[in-house]
């Protein structure tokens, strides 16, 4: 039976840390540091997302800014505001909460984030310097996945890490942090994917199986081998009859996986607080290294 990787003790855990670094920040009269969210249109899921964002940075105790446009909004209003936060010496970092409307350039949104405020770390020049092991923003969710090992003292040097989903925010900068020369990294990574012969193949035999597919319960336990490592990024809203209206499901079968696995994390509890923390992880580091809080 597996133990469990509990991601929102640990995620509590570092805000702690974020907090106290805050506190003392301001003993020293000192600005807190301030993160910006800009969020368009009216998904359900994304509007929740950019709230607990806001809600984590109350809770540390940094200054936060949401930034709310309809769905209408044009590419060069975007772009001018994104403009007027990379130079504001106010704003530590931001994020554009994605998916944008199909009107929307994507990688042009990307592109325009100062790096140096991009707490994301969406920008190509930061994806960039995470491949070549610099010093950078490392995207939330891939990091805090590499925290939640590290905390609870994963081995993964020499292990087979097999990787569900090639997406640019989790599945792709996960296969290249496991790979790298730190901890937690020195993996052999397998990224699958849609075109992937055959999976099973490949989770059959992996040490570590991090599922970023967004498919509910894909990965059975038939498909991992004794003791292996599970780590589950899948996060989709299914309609139920509970009150809610929905539950969310995971990519991992829970009870079929935890009964072989010996590590595993949970849905919801797992890494989607560890994604939150890192955000924040992400905008003290920004803070810290700002020319203007000297
Ligand atoms: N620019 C940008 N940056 C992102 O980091 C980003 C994004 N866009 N778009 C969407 C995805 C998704 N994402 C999650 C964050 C927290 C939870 C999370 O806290 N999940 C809770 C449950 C939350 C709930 O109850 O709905 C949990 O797993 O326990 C999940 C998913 C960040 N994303």
């Amino acid at each position: 039976m597996a133990e469990i990787l509990d991601g929102l003790k640990v995620s509590k855990e570092i805000k702690a840390e974020i907090k106290a670094e805050v506190e003392k920040i301001l003993e020293s009269k000192r600005r807190a540091p301030h993160l910006v969210a800009i969020l368009v249109g009216n998904n359900g899921a994304s509007k929740a997302y950019v709230n607990s964002k806001v809600k984590d940075c109350e809770e540390v105790g940094f200054r936060s800014t949401l930034l709310k446009f309809p769905s209408t909004v044009s590419e060069s209003e975007l772009l001018e505001k994104i403009d007027e936060l990379n130079k504001s010496k106010a704003v530590d970092g931001f994020i554009v909460q994605l998916p944008l409307p199909d009107q929307i350039d994507q990688e042009k949104i990307i592109k325009a984030i100062d790096p140096r405020k991009d707490v994301d770390g969406f920008h190509p020049e930061n994806f960039g310097k995470m491949a070549l092991e610099m010093d950078t923003f490392l995207p939330a969710t891939p990091f805090g996945i590499l925290t939640l090992l590290e905390r609870y003292n994963i081995e993964t040097k020499g292990k087979d890490c097999v990787i569900i989903g090639r997406s640019k925010i989790v599945g792709r900068p996960m296969s290249i942090l496991m790979g790298r020369k730190d901890f937690p990294g020195n993996s052999t990574v397998t990224l699958t994917h849609s075109y992937t012969k055959d999976i099973e193949e490949y989770t059959k035999k992996a040490d570590i199986v991090i599922t970023a597919l967004g498919d509910p319960h894909f990965l059975k336990g038939e498909m991992i081998k004794d003791g292996a490592v599970i780590v589950d990024v899948g996060i989709t809203r299914v309609d139920d009859d509970s009150p809610k209206g929905y539950y969310l499901a995971g990519d991992v079968d829970f009870d079929s996986c935890a009964a072989k696995a010996s590590w595993i994390t949970p849905v919801p509890g797992g890494v989607g607080p560890m994604t939150r923390a890192m955000l924040m992880k992400n905008t003290i580091i920004a803070y810290k290294t700002s020319v203007y809080n000297d």
